[in-house]
């Protein structure tokens, strides 16, 4: 395709929390400043009524790189050709839940929208999953996709990526762009593991210029990893605004690359890599271009971050188990 033409973006889920501030950057640039765009936007029979609210609101934007609005309960009509899916439609937990506790009330989503995006998606197509449990929901979606290479799905870890680095930068007065090379393993989940053993400071290791252990276990891992529950108990409703940034931070670097010197976290399929098994959706360090990504590879994994991945990477495979169970996948 020639950039000139629009970039067929999905979402759904496109009248809910996400949604309203999501459609807005997407349709204002934020994802790719100079190439137009157009919204296919996916939703329940019962929200269309809410979401052509919102596409009047857009409407209103007068937005110019907007190049069109589609609307639909249909999967197959709303994806078809599209290039790029973020599949953000699903319940979100409550206060007291946890987001595996999701597992059967979203689960069969990600089958049916897998299969439509198999049948009907663009060549490129690309697809994104914040839908929760995001990273077993993109595994059922990737499941049910078998003529899309699975390198194509991913879930996000973004937000925890930008969590991490909005923590560490207040610890220790740098600015958040002085941090780099910043790790979430796992899954999305409280037993995630924000690593900062291989960030860097203004080039200095962040683990080493912290030189706090007590704090990196007690403060920073369990405040990255239950930002999400903090969020719930504080607003009544689940992330929204920052989860919609992190998406299309997450989109925008892998459609059109990262930085060079950097590198971000995504949740992708795992061949094996730093003992991940086989076939799951976890997140890793990755750097992308030409809109792929790949691991970064050789990084030094000591006893304390052996554990904690470990340990995510088990509830990931526990999730598998009881989607297979499902007969989900
Ligand atoms: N991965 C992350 O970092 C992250 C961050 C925040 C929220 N989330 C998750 O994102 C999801 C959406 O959150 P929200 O706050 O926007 O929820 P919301 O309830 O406000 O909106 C969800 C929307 O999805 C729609 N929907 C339900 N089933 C659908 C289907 N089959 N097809 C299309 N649309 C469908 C609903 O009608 C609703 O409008 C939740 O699962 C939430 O937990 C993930
Ligand atoms: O925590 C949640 O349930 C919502 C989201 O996954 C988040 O991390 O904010």
């Amino acid at each position: 395709m020639t950039s000139a033409e629009p970039l067929k973006v999905a979402v759904t889920g496109a009248a809910g929390q996400i949604g309203y501030s999501l459609l807005f950057r997407l349709a204002s640039g934020a994802l790719a400043a100079d190439r137009p765009i157009e919204l296919r936007l996916l939703e329940i029979e019962p929200a269309l009524k809410a979401l052509e609210g919102v596409v009047m609101e857009l409407d209103d934007c007068a937005f110019p790189l907007l190049a069109g609005v589609e609307i639909g309960s249909d999967a197959e009509k709303i994806f078809d050709g599209v290039n790029l899916a973020l599949l953000v439609g699903a319940r979100p937990r409550g206060p007291g839940m946890e987001r595996g506790d999701l597992l059967s009330a979203n689960g069969a989503i990600f089958t049916a929208q897998g299969k439509a995006l198999n049948a009907v998606a663009a060549d490129d197509v690309r697809i994104g999953v914040t839908g929760n449990p995001a990273n077993t929901n993109a595994l059922i979606a990737m499941t049910n996709a078998p003529d899309i290479p699975r390198e194509r799905f991913s879930a996000l870890t973004r937000l925890d990526h930008n969590r991490a680095i909005s923590q560490l930068a207040a610890k220790t007065g740098a600015k958040v762009t002085d941090i780099k090379k910043m790790t979430i393993w796992g899954n999305h989940s409280a037993t995630q593991y924000p690593d900062l053993f291989h960030a860097e400071v203004n080039g200095q290791n962040a683990a080493e210029l912290v030189g706090d252990q007590a704090w990196l276990e007690g403060d920073f891992i369990p405040t990255v990893a239950k930002r999400g529950a903090a969020i719930i108990d504080a607003r009544g409703s689940s992330s929204a605004a920052s989860a919609a940034s992190a998406t299309i931070d997450a989109a925008r670097d892998w459609l059109f690359g990262s930085a060079q010197d950097d590198w971000v976290s995504m949740a992708v399929v795992s061949k094996g890599e730093y003992d991940v098994p086989e076939g799951l959706i976890s997140s890793f360090p990755v750097t992308t271009s030409g809109g792929d990504w790949s691991i970064v590879e050789g990084l030094e994994i000591d006893d304390f971050s052996r554990a904690r991945i470990d340990a995510s990477t088990a509830e990931l495979a526990d999730e598998r188990k009881a989607v297979t169970e499902l007969g989900l996948i």
